[in-house]
């Protein structure tokens, strides 16, 4: 593990580094994953390695103290900070700072901005159901779709995130991609109007229902932790259940997901996920949405994916492998991540989109003044 992976470690990182550990061994045996990493682990070994039948008291133990260590207050204040803050901010330079280089970039391309929620256009709070994007957020977003294709890609349940967002010119992708519905109105980039493009994993939703009641009941008595439906994924939040509980918490969450050899387990910030185990997330939905809007097989397409979770790592690879535009990751800390650019906080990520529709419209402008002066030349010109 690099000092820059450890300084990188979110605050969820004890339960990240629990659950690790139940999946392989004692944290001799093998290094804690890279925190930005994203991981899957299974449910069998989660249950085996937490050894809930067979009293694993001192080993759960030894956990907690690994998590309270790896936590970012512990390690913050022993590592040299500003080498890995001076090595990420030339790797991930911000993406205001470099705004020029990226706009030149995408000089002749469509541009195709792909948002996430949390953390990206509203800030992360204690009440999952109170992260309301601000009036100027959405002012901004409503511009930027007006411009570019604009997706609203969450983990949230897709009407959930439309409460948030309201604004019907967006295509929204919900439950980690597994919902995708296109513009209901407004949108000069809207296929289908409005309709369900893609529910991949629609036969699990039953099992989401059982499960989610199933979560309800394990955890009721688990001060702070809060089960969420997102319809085609669940989400155990533990922001503000007490690190003491963590352990106790997965346990939980690991004897409901025994029986479920279908479903699995990822993480966010301080959340659980829960989801079918097909081969569908942020990043597919990504390529999913370039093809409806007709870009599958173009190289004059700029995707644009800002967000600043695990989750949205799957798409900053695709574009990545695509070779197509590029990642902003929002964090204001150093991260494994497959980003290439980064933005601190979701201010950032208001004036970054600010900046991009004030950049199109003199673009546009421009292109309109000459299309105007050469008509001027051609009429000038003898037959
Ligand atoms: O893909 P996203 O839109 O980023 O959704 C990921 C999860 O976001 C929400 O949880 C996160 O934000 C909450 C509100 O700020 C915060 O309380 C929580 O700790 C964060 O993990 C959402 O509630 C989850 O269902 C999403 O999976």
């Amino acid at each position: 593990m690099t000092k820059q992976n450890v300084v990188a470690a979110d605050a969820n990182s004890g339960i990240n580094m629990a659950i690790t550990m139940a999946v392989s061994g004692t944290a001799a045996q093998k290094p804690p994953p890279v925190p930005g990493s994203y991981i899957t682990i299974s449910k069998k070994k989660l249950l085996q390695n937490l050894e809930i039948n067979s009293g694993g008291g001192a080993r759960i133990n030894s956990w907690v103290d690994s998590m309270r260590a790896s936590s970012p207050t512990h390690i913050k204040s022993s590592l040299p900070l500003s080498d890995d803050q001076n090595s990420w901010n030339v790797d991930h330079p911000s993406a205001l700072e470099f705004f020029e280089q990226i706009t030149n970039a995408s000089k002749g391309k469509q541009i195709v901005m792909f948002l996430d929620y949390d953390g990206t256009l509203s800030p992360i709070v204690d009440d999952p159901d109170r992260a309301f994007m601000s009036g100027a957020m959405r002012a901004t977003v409503r511009k930027l779709a007006r411009y570019f294709p604009t997706a609203i890609v969450s983990g949230r349940c897709r009407d959930k995130v439309y409460s948030f967002v309201r604004l019907a010119e967006l295509y929204y992708a919900g439950s980690h991609g597994m919902d995708i519905k296109g513009p209901s109105k407004g949108s000069k980039y809207k296929k289908g109007a409005g309709a369900v493009l893609c529910q991949p994993a629609s036969e699990y939703l039953p099992m989401i229902d059982e499960v989610y009641k199933e979560l309800l009941e394990v955890t009721k008595d688990t001060p702070g932790a809060k089960v969420e439906n997102n319809k085609f994924c669940l989400s155990v939040h533990f922001r503000c259940v007490d690190e003491k509980e963590w352990i106790e918490l997965a346990k939980q969450v690991g004897s409901v997901l025994e029986s479920y050899p279908n479903l699995r387990l990822t993480e966010g910030r301080k959340v659980l996920e829960i989801r079918p185990t097909i081969k569908w997330d942020k990043g597919k939905a990504l390529e999913f949405l370039l093809e409806s809007l007709g870009y599958a097989n173009c190289t004059d397409v700029f995707p644009v994916y800002i967000g600043d979770d695990r989750t949205d790592e799957d798409a900053f690879k695709v574009l990545r492998e695509r070779g197509q535009g590029f990642g902003i990751l929002v964090s204001k800390t150093p991260k494994d991540t497959n980003a290439s650019y980064s933005l601190q906080e979701p201010s950032e990520v208001m004036a970054f989109l600010r900046r991009l529709v004030d950049w199109k419209k003199l673009s546009l402008r421009r292109q309109f003044r000459m299309r105007r002066q050469l008509e001027e030349i051609k009429m000038l010109l003898p037959n």
